[in-house]
């Protein structure tokens, strides 16, 4: 088997919620989407279940990675994961946390081991997880965990959303508001710029990027007066990053960062928290925009929304972002290959 032919990874994601429906019609539609080839890793009777709720007629047929791709044209090939309890659609159970982080840990190690391309998460409910006992913030951290337990080295691995109109990345991410300041360093801004100038450069191909580095206050603290951290952090760091060739500039006031003409002057936003980030790429591309883990060993991607437990099994769920995500890794995946 050659490397053009390995499948894509797809992981179920929390069953009760909208993963089984949009790789369902995602699978459905895969002909005129030109989708690339995936494996499915779970519950086959999750999704067999799930397409009669959709009144879909899917043929879904359980192999290994091997066979995913020549059956991909005639049926969903899912690698078989029993969740081993009910699932019901928009009803999510802590019950069925084991088999969520059993599709993620297959679908990482499928990938580090080279039977398939890359990581595509469906969407997992936090809560659920954490109710389970689950030890990270969500798939980010646990991806760089499993890399590390495999390679035996060290990850950081670093969030970004990536859409057609916006990139932006969050240098802190799942914890609350009132510990950003704390939790955000010099060397923690200067580690996640180092860490996506790298990678827009190796698996995207941006050859020279062009990062701004929003401010973490009002006005990026106008000069001191509201808030010191963009002063005392930020612009150091820039000065960092500069001297190490990077072209990272800031810090610029949030608040006017995103707009259509601001953002013709870079290619990623680089953002203090999480909603500093994720509010303006999903305002400005909900459906296309994707969450891409940089600072991997692997690729990862997934798409921007949840398990929106209210429309799993109503085929109301749009598939365009996972479309999206499945594309994206696609792509990444083929010009890492092309590279070596
Ligand atoms: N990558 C991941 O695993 C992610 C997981 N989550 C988890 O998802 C759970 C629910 O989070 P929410 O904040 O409610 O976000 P959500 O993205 O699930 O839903 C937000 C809103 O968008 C709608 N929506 C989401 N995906 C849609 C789609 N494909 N088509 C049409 N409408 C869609 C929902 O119905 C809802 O109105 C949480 O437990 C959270 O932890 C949230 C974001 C990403
Ligand atoms: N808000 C983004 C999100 O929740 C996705 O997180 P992750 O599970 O990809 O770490």
């Amino acid at each position: 088997m050659t490397d053009a032919v390995l499948p894509l990874a797809l992981s179920q994601g929390d069953p009760s919620g909208i993963g089984p429906d949009i790789a369902l019609q995602a699978f459905a539609h895969r002909a005129a989407l030109d989708l690339p080839a995936f494996l499915y890793i779970g519950d086959p009777e999750v999704l067999k279940v799930r397409a009669r709720q959709l009144d879909m007629s899917v043929s879904i047929a359980e192999t290994d990675c091997e066979g995913a791709t020549a059956l991909f044209a005639d049926a969903l090939p899912v690698l078989p994961l029993p969740t081993g309890s009910d699932v019901l659609a928009g009803k999510p159970h802590v019950a069925n946390a084991r088999g969520t982080i059993a599709a993620i840990e297959t679908a990482v190690q499928l990938t580090l081991s080279g039977k398939t391309r890359a990581v595509v998460t469906n969407p997992i409910a936090k809560s659920v997880l954490y109710e389970a006992g689950f030890g990270f913030p969500g798939h980010t951290e646990f991806l760089a965990d499993l890399a590390a337990r495999a390679t035996g080295q060290p990850f950081v691995p670093v969030m970004m959303l990536a859409g057609p109109k916006l990139r932006a990345v969050p240098v802190t991410i799942h914890i609350p508001i009132k510990d950003v300041p704390g939790a955000l360093t010099e060397d923690s801004i200067v580690e996640t710029c180092r860490i996506v100038a790298a990678d827009l450069t190796s698996r995207f191909g941006l050859a020279h990027p062009r990062l701004a580095v929003a401010g973490l206050n009002p006005h990026a603290g106008e000069g001191g007066a509201i808030g010191t951290e963009d002063e005392d952090l930020i612009r150091p760091a820039l000065r960092r990053l500069r001297d190490a060739g990077i072209d990272a500039f800031g810090p610029l006031p949030a608040d006017t960062m995103f707009h259509d003409e601001a953002r013709t002057r870079y290619d990623v936003a680089i953002c203090m928290y999480h909603d500093q980030a994720l509010i303006p790429a999903k305002a400005l591309g909900f459906d296309d925009s994707v969450n891409v883990t940089l600072g991997l060993p692997f690729i990862r991607t997934s798409p921007d929304h949840g398990t929106a437990f209210g429309l799993a099994g109503t085929g109301l769920a749009r598939e365009q972002s996972l479309v999206a995500a499945l594309k994206m890794a696609d792509a990444m995946s083929r010009f890492s290959k092309d590279r070596t």
